[in-house]
């Protein structure tokens, strides 16, 4: 399987707060689909952010592969986390949409014909074509979801990262939502950070345990008993709900994070 990104002794900290993340290693595969799990200050969205290069690392690399070959960057796609959208903003949702078709995403750019028929298709499959012409502030949280999906993957990115995309959102929406990630990741790799480890355990194929540093579980070995192991090693905020799904629970090493459990919290 190719790799997408493969990320190397990353250490992250901020001015006032340094070793957010310690000797971070990971692969993300082309049709990957990461979980990120973790408690709460862990460090997953420092990761995300330092992945899309919004953040600076300290130490070590990341490297972008197209095709198995190393390249400068990658298109990826983002859908932050639902509360950071300002939805007093006056914008639509065809904009919205729109907007993920420029480089760095800005708002103002004219847009050609065939822009505006890629905003449709996206639409379409996201189910939420009658919400073009609509301000974002009148959506649901499930619906406003839709609309950042669609904005994240109008243009065709690699990898799509999603921070938290259930928050807020009731649960037969959710379930509607995963099939379509479901189905994105038939395309496109995907990397999704969620506490609601129930959920993301019956969706994904492998998962990144987020606590300083970073354990790695392959192909989603994933039990009741794992997730009790986990819980002591990488504390989860809150636990998932519905049945887990049963699978062989395969021989891991926590040591690393062990090693780093003493003092993750803020
Ligand atoms: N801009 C910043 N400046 C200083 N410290 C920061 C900054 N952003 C995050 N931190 C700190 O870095 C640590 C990791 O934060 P981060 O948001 O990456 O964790 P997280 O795992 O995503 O948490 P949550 O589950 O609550 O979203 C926390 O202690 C946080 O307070």
């Amino acid at each position: 399987m190719n790799k997408l990104i493969e990320i190397e002794r990353l250490n992250v900290g901020y001015e006032n707060k340094p070793n957010v993340l310690s000797d971070v290693s990971l692969t993300i595969f082309e049709d990957d689909f990461l979980g990120i799990i973790g408690p709460n200050g862990g460090g997953k969205t420092t990761l995300l952010k330092t992945i899309l290069g919004l953040i600076e690392p300290q130490d070590g690399v990341i490297k972008f592969y197209n095709n198995g070959k190393v390249v400068p960057s990658l298109n990826i796609g983002y859908l932050p986390q639902i509360n950071q959208i300002d939805k007093k903003f006056p914008i639509s949702v065809s904009e919205v949409i729109l907007s993920g078709l420029t480089p760095h995403k800005q708002l103002i750019r004219r847009y050609s014909s065939k822009d505006r028929q890629k905003v449709k298709d996206v639409a379409e499959r996201m189910g939420i074509e009658e919400l073009l012409p609509r301000a974002i502030g009148e959506l649901s949280g499930g619906q406003l979801q839709r609309v950042l999906l669609g904005r994240a993957i109008i243009d065709n990115p690699k990898l799509i990262i999603l921070d938290e995309p259930s928050t807020y959102v009731d649960k037969l929406f959710e379930t509607n939502f995963y099939k379509l990630l479901g189905d994105i990741n038939k395309e496109i790799a995907i990397m999704l950070v969620s506490h609601d480890v129930g959920t993301i355990i019956s969706l994904v194929k492998n998962i990144a345990c987020v606590n300083q540093g970073l354990h790695y579980h392959s192909g989603s070995d994933i039990s009741q008993e794992w997730l009790t192991n986990a819980y002591q090693s990488c504390p989860i905020e809150i636990l998932g709900h519905g049945s887990l799904p049963h699978r062989v629970l395969m021989e891991h090493d926590h040591l690393h994070e062990h090693e780093h459990s003493a003092n993750t919290k803020d």
